[in-house]
């Protein structure tokens, strides 16, 4: 699978791609990236990519022509690229959004910067729009890297163990249960004891209690939506 940043600051992105799960997933070739800086496709005598905002308002907005031609140039390139915008103007992205997005072979993100991207580019280019969160980021660098590593995980072959995938929280509505690892006592903190005495079905129950406690205290929410399901499926 490939992923295209498109952004004015390829040192921010790059380096998480040094490192970890990533960085071996494209040694293994299952992961590729590349960079389109829109500041390469300026045709302003300073290769400027952002003015000020028509209509007034703080700060500047970023041009609608050195993207149209880095864009222009992608989907010449691969008229199936996915191109995403990352924007807090947006729906939230989730887990299953992750999913779903695995299934591409080739996603674009374009980060925006300043006061954000000219909309006339979002509207003749974006195949989807996602926020990262409801609070403002000084650049879409962050969030695209957010949405490639949760994609990433999701892609055939990026885990070691790709069991560790059908565990974890949102798979269901409920957070993961709390985890362990050994010694079972460090410093008199337990584990607790029904982890220790190898009967699956009984650590299944409590691990789903755990779950539903973690769940009830942190996202309340979520766990009315998962008794409503359950309550459908009886
Ligand atoms: C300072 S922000 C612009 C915020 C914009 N003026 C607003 O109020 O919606 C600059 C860029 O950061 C990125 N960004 C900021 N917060 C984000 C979020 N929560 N999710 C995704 N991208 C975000 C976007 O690419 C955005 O164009």
């Amino acid at each position: 699978m490939k992923f295209t940043f498109v952004t004015l600051f390829q040192n921010i992105v790059e380096g998480y791609f040094c490192d970890s799960i990533l960085k071996r997933a494209i040694e293994k070739e299952i992961l590729s990236i590349e960079f389109l800086n829109p500041r390469d496709f300026s045709s302003s005598k300073h290769n400027k990519v952002d003015d000020t905002s028509v209509g007034g308002g703080a700060g500047m907005v970023m041009n609608p022509q050195p993207l149209f031609d880095a864009l222009d140039e992608l989907r010449a390139k691969d008229e199936d690229v996915h191109v995403v915008f990352l924007t807090p103007v947006a729906k939230p992205f989730r887990q299953n959004d992750a999913k779903r997005l695995a299934k591409k072979s080739h996603i674009a993100f374009v980060s925006g910067r300043y006061e954000g991207i000219d909309e006339r580019v979002i509207e003749k280019y974006a195949d989807e729009v996602f926020s990262i969160g409801d609070y403002i980021l000084t650049g879409g660098e962050l969030a695209s890297l957010v949405m490639c590593d949760a994609v990433s995980r999701n892609v055939d072959g990026v885990l070691g163990n790709s069991d560790s995938l059908s565990i974890e929280s949102f798979e269901s509505e409920l957070l993961e249960a709390p985890s362990f690892s050994k010694p079972q006592n460090y410093e008199n903190y337990c584990v607790p004891s029904e982890y220790l005495k190898g009967n699956h079905s009984k650590i299944r129950s409590l691990k789903l209690a755990l779950s539903e406690c973690k769940t009830k205290f942190f996202r309340p929410e979520q766990l009315l939506k998962h008794r409503t399901r359950k309550s459908y499926e009886k």
